[in-house]
C-alpha cells in the first residue's frame, strides 16, 4: 500500500469520540475489504450480549454474578436503586474522607496531617491505582503514594525505607475485594509490625477496601481502624480502578476523581453505538480477532509514546489476559483462548526491543498511543526547528512505518493529553474492548479460575514447610537429607519440594535451619538450628 492509500485508508476507517477528542486509526491493520461484514453478525450478537450485561444479567455465569463496572460512572443505570445509591454514596464518602485527611480533620495520632498513603494490594487492588498515581501525579499532589504490592520482604523494606519517619504521618489502605488475598494480609501485618516499631498505633493509621464480612473487614473492626469503604461482588478485581479501589487513593492523593468518572462515562455512551464503525471498543475488538484470527494467535504490544502511560501495559495485561485467557468457552468446550500483552513506552522501546519486532518473528501486533500535548507550558527548541516532542511524533511515526513496511501491523490511539478525564476514557475503552471480544469468541470474560491453581499450589507448599519445622523442632540439632525429611513427613515424592523449601530457609539465619558445609547438592544435610 502507498502512503497515499493508507491517507485515504486513514480517512474512511478514521473512529473518533468528540466528547474525549480520542481516534482510533486503524489504516496499519491489514483486514481485508469483506472483514467487517463478515464479522457483522457476531459483533451484532456481542453487543447484545453487552447490553443484557448493562442491564443487570447474570453476565459471569460461573460465579453467578451480575458485572457492573459500567454503573460506576453512571449509577442511574444500576438495575436496582439500593446499587445506584451504594455507588453514590461511597463516592460521596471518598470525598468526605479525603477532604477531611486533607482539611487535618482526620489525622494521626502523632501529627498535624498525613501527609503520605500507603497502599497495600495486589492484582486488581493495586495495578489500577499504580497506573491513575503514575500517569496523573505530579510534585504538588497532596499526599504521595507508596505502594506494597508483593509479598517481597525486601521489596517491603524498600517501600519503608523511603517513608522513613513519615510513618508516623502515613495512612496505609489496605485493599482487597476478597479479603482474603494472602499477599496483601502479609503487607498487612507487615505494615502494622513496622508502624508498632516507631510506637505507632495501626489502627489510628489504617483504612480498608473490602467485600463487606471478609477477613480484612473483620480485622478492620477488630483494630479499630479509621474506616472501611466498600466493595462489591458485582465489581471484577480487573476492572475496580473506578470503585473505592481506585478512587480513594487518587482522590487522597488530590487527582481530579470526577474527571476520571466522567470520561469512562462519555466513552461509555460512545462505545454503546452499534454502527461499528462508529464505535471504538467494537472496532478494537475487531482488529484483535482479525490480527490473531479469533484464537490470540499475535501478542498485542501496546507502546504509548508518553512517560506517564509507562504503567498502561502492565494495567492492560492484568485486564486483557485475566479476562480472556481461559480454558473453556460458554459451551464447556476446551479452547485455550487468550491474547498476551505487553509493552512500555516509546521512544524507549525502540533502542530495545523493537529491532525484533520489525526484523524477528512476526507474532505481534501493536497499538501505538499518541499524545498530542507535549507539556505544560512551552517547550524549548533543542534544534533550530524542533522540540523535544517533535522528535517523540516523529519517532512514533517513523516506527510505525519502518513496522508497516515489514508487514507488521499496528493501530494508533490518538489522545489530546494525559488528564484524569482521558484516563478514565482509555480504561474504558479497553474495558468495552475486552466485553466484546470475550463475546465474539465466545468465552466469559469475568471468571478467572486459572487462578486458583497456583494459590491452592502454594498452600501446600505452606502446609509442608509447617510439618517440616515441627518435625525439626521436635529432634534438635539432627542432620537430615531431604530425602530423609521428605519421607519423615509422609510425603516422599515431594522431596524435590522439600529441597526446596529448606534451602530457603538455610538461605535466611533466623529461620533456624542450616545447610551442612561442603555437602553435595542432593546430597545436603539440614539441621534444625
Ligand atoms: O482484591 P483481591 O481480592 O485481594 O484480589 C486481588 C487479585 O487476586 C486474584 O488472584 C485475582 O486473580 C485478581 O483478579 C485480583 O485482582
Amino acid at each position: 500500500m502507498t502512503e497515499r492509500q493508507l491517507w485515504e485508508r486513514y480517512k474512511k476507517y478514521l473512529c473518533g469520540v468528540e466528547s474525549v477528542g480520542l481516534t482510533l486509526d486503524v489504516s496499519r491493520m491489514n483486514f481485508p475489504e469483506d472483514f467487517l461484514e463478515r464479522m457483522r453478525g457476531p459483533m451484532e450478537k456481542a453487543f447484545d450480549a453487552m447490553a443484557a450485561l448493562e442491564k443487570g444479567a447474570i453476565a459471569n455465569p460461573d460465579e453467578k454474578r451480575m458485572v457492573g463496572h459500567y454503573w460506576l460512572r453512571a449509577p442511574e443505570l444500576a438495575p436496582e436503586p439500593g446499587l445506584a445509591k451504594e455507588i453514590r454514596d461511597t463516592v460521596a464518602a471518598v470525598r468526605a474522607f479525603s477532604d477531611d485527611v486533607h482539611a487535618g480533620r482526620v489525622k494521626p495520632p502523632k501529627g498535624d496531617r498525613f501527609t503520605r498513603v500507603l497502599l497495600v494490594g495486589i492484582g486488581g487492588s493495586a495495578l489500577g491505582p499504580q497506573l491513575v498515581a503514575d500517569a496523573l501525579g505530579t510534585a504538588a499532589d497532596r499526599m504521595q503514594v507508596f505502594f506494597f504490592d508483593n509479598t517481597d520482604p525486601d521489596g517491603m523494606d524498600r517501600v519503608l525505607a523511603q517513608l522513613g519517619d513519615k510513618l508516623a504521618e502515613t495512612l496505609t489502605v489496605v485493599i482487597s475485594k476478597s479479603g482474603g488475598t494472602k499477599e496483601t494480609r502479609n503487607g498487612m501485618v507487615e505494615a502494622e509490625r513496622a508502624y508498632q516499631q516507631k510506637g505507632l498505633d495501626f489502627g489510628r493509621h489504617a483504612v480498608a477496601v473490602t467485600g463487606e464480612g471478609s477477613e480484612l473487614d473483620r480485622s478492620a473492626k477488630k483494630g479499630n481502624w479509621l474506616r472501611t469503604f466498600p466493595m462489591w461482588d458485582w465489581v471484577g478485581g480487573r476492572t475496580s480502578v473506578l470503585s473505592a479501589v481506585g478512587l480513594l487513593p487518587a482522590r487522597l492523593q488530590g487527582l481530579d476523581i470526577d474527571g476520571m468518572l466522567a470520561g469512562a462515562r462519555d466513552m461509555d455512551v460512545a462505545t454503546r453505538e452499534r454502527d461499528m464503525l462508529r464505535n471504538p471498543a467494537a472496532l478494537m475488538a475487531l482488529m484483535w480477532f482479525h490480527a490473531g484470527n479469533g484464537r490470540g494467535q499475535k501478542d498485542l504490544v501496546i507502546l504509548p509514546y508518553k512517560d506517564r502511560l509507562l504503567l498502561l501495559s502492565r494495567y492492560l495485561q492484568q485486564l486483557v489476559m485475566e479476562s480472556l485467557g481461559k480454558e473453556k468457552d460458554l459451551d464447556g468446550k476446551v479452547v485455550n483462548q487468550g491474547l498476551a500483552v505487553y509493552g512500555n513506552k516509546g521512544s524507549t522501546d525502540q533502542h530495545a526491543y523493537v529491532q525484533q519486532l520489525r526484523e524477528g518473528v512476526n507474532n505481534f501486533f501493536a497499538t501505538f498511543v499518541e499524545v498530542l500535548k507535549d507539556r505544560e507550558g512551552t517547550s524549548m527548541r533543542v534544534e533550530e526547528e524542533f522540540t523535544s516532542g517533535d522528535y517523540l511524533l516523529g519517532f512514533l511515526l517513523g516506527s510505525r512505518r519502518a513496522l508497516f513496511e515489514k508487514g507488521r501491523e499496528s493501530m494508533t490511539l490518538t489522545v489530546p493529553d494525559v488528564s484524569a478525564r482521558t484516563l478514565g476514557a482509555l480504561i474504558a475503552l479497553h474495558e468495552r474492548a475486552v466485553g466484546l471480544y470475550a463475546s465474539l469468541v465466545n468465552i466469559n470474560a469475568y471468571h478467572q479460575p486459572g487462578v486458583e491453581a497456583g494459590k491452592k499450589a502454594a498452600g501446600a507448599v505452606l502446609e509442608l514447610q509447617r510439618k517440616l519445622l515441627a518435625k525439626l523442632r521436635g529432634e534438635k540439632a539432627k542432620g537430615h537429607t531431604a530425602e530423609e525429611l521428605a519421607t519423615a513427613v509422609g510425603s516422599p515424592d515431594e522431596v524435590e519440594t522439600v529441597f526446596k523449601v529448606l534451602e530457603h530457609l538455610a538461605a535466611n539465619a533466623d529461620q533456624g535451619v542450616k545447610r551442612e558445609p561442603g555437602a553435595q547438592r542432593f546430597d545436603t544435610r539440614f539441621r534444625a538450628g
